[in-house]
């Protein structure tokens, strides 16, 4: 373990570039990998979630090697042709990793045992197991559908329609993997839509999908499966995810400037700005673009009074992972924040209902766990006492920065437990925060 306090600081000024989005990275390998000829990546994330992803289709065939700093060539091995795997392939941390990668075993015909750290081992696998059991593969899992398990591929699986019972992008992207080798079209309905990078992307590679919405205003995608992808050139926008650190730290502490360059704003995704928008929040989009297929924008963050508001859970999937340290800038507005229909929330890589209002309680802010979220009256912009004691991360990336966000805008600074999850997502969080600081 490594602890650190985060202390007190004065404005945070300057210009940042945050790591390339982590779905957008692993994505580009997987598909890298499946595609015949060479795939160049620029601005991939190289965090340690990535680098499960990276190993993992290596350990299957594809030739995945960095040629300078976020740059990186795949060269795959094509649909329907992924090598037995002569070792478990370790998830690591990563949630993404393990279900997207099942989607792919799925459907091929061999077998893997997927195996990760003490976090993902607790993460609920179910809920991939079952469609992809229905296409034919079959699992050994260890209590509950959990890791470590074992999954054959089926050859040919069959093709499924399968309407997504939660919100989530992971088995939306897992069942849509598992297609691209299935003779036929497999479908999955997605009744709240959810990231759709691997749609985007699927596309962009060549694979034959498309999407409709039904009577009921659900997304119908549909792959053509024993698919061709061809290889492709990616430049990975900025990590909105790894921005919203940034972008709290900036709205909630006096003074503070920060311009964050090269920020992806897929309306999917962009539900952190929105929300601090109607908090009260200043950031404006400067020079906005197109990178990689995504909308993308600098943003300039400016220190703002922000007020608390009542979250509309439709926004919910579009901010998933941004919850932990929306709640610190709850926790520092005026007024009450209520958030609803965060149950998600529950099976990441802690319980960041329970674990934020455990640690947000202990560095001195008022909050209320509810069921599905989380009740937070602001201190008004008075800084946070701060803790005493660390504060239990649980190998949560988000939990740590989260708080160390709050140790930013505290009295007595907030100690975390643990700062290492942090390269999980987010390798140069601390000496970013460092260049802003000076
Ligand atoms: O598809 C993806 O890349 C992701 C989907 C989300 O998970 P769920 O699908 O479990 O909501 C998100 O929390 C995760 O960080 C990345
Ligand atoms: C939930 C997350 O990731 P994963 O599910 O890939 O572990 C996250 O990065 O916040």
């Amino acid at each position: 373990m490594r602890p650190r306090r985060f202390l007190p600081t004065g404005p945070l000024k300057g210009r940042i570039r945050v790591p390339g989005d982590k779905s957008i990275s692993h994505r580009s390998i997987m598909l890298g990998a499946l595609a015949v000829g060479e795939t160049k990546v620029t601005g991939l994330l190289e965090g340690e979630d990535v680098l499960s992803t990276a190993a993992a289709m290596r350990a299957m065939g594809a030739t995945v090697e960095r040629t300078g700093e976020g740059a990186w060539t795949v060269h795959g091995v094509g649909v329907g042709a992924l090598l037995q795997p002569q070792a478990p392939l370790d998830m690591g941390n990563s949630g993404t990793s393990t279900r997207l990668l099942m989607g792919l075993v799925a459907s091929h015909p061999i077998t893997a045992t997927f195996i990760g750290d003490g976090s993902l081992s607790k993460r609920p696998m179910g809920r991939v197991i079952d469609p992809l059991s229905t296409m034919g593969a079959s699992f050994e899992a260890s209590e509950g559908g959990r890791l470590p398990l074992i999954l054959k591929g089926a050859s040919p699986a069959v093709p499924i329609r399968y309407r997504l019972p939660m919100a989530s992008a992971q088995v939306k992207s897992a069942i849509l993997l598992a297609g691209l080798n299935t003779p036929g079209i497999t479908t999955v309905v997605e009744p709240v839509p959810t990231r759709d990078h691997s749609e985007r992307m699927l596309r962009g590679f060549g694979a034959d999908l498309a999407v409709e919405t039904d009577a009921d205003g659900a997304r119908v995608i549909s792959i053509k499966g024993e698919a061709e992808l061809k290889p492709q050139t990616i430049e990975v926008p900025g990590d909105p995810s790894s921005a919203a650190f940034f972008i709290v730290a900036a709205l909630v502490i006096p003074g503070s400037e920060v311009l964050i360059e090269n920020v992806g704003l897929n309306p999917t995704r962009a539900g952190i700005v929105e929300v601090l928008r109607q908090m009260g929040g200043s950031i404006e989009e400067v020079n906005p673009r197109e990178v990689g297929g995504e909308p993308v924008a600098d943003l300039l963050v400016k220190h703002s009074a922000l007020n608390g508001v009542e979250v509309d859970p439709a926004i919910v999937p579009a901010m998933v992972d941004e919850f932990p340290v929306l709640f610190v800038a709850a926790a520092l507005a005026e007024g009450v924040t209520t958030t609803t229909g965060l149950e998600e929330l529950r099976v990441k890589e802690s319980d960041r209902i329970s674990v934020m209002a455990a640690a947000l309680t202990a560095a001195g802010a008022t909050v209320r766990e509810t069921e599905d979220g989380m009740i937070i009256t602001g201190t008004g912009g008075e800084p946070l006492p701060g803790t005493e004691h660390a504060i239990a991360t649980h190998l949560d990336h988000r939990i740590a920065m989260s708080m160390a966000v709050a140790g930013l805008a505290s009295r007595a600074g907030v100690e975390v437990d643990d700062v290492r999850p942090i390269s999980t997502s987010f390798p140069v969080f601390e000496a970013m925060l460092e260049g802003l600081t000076a």
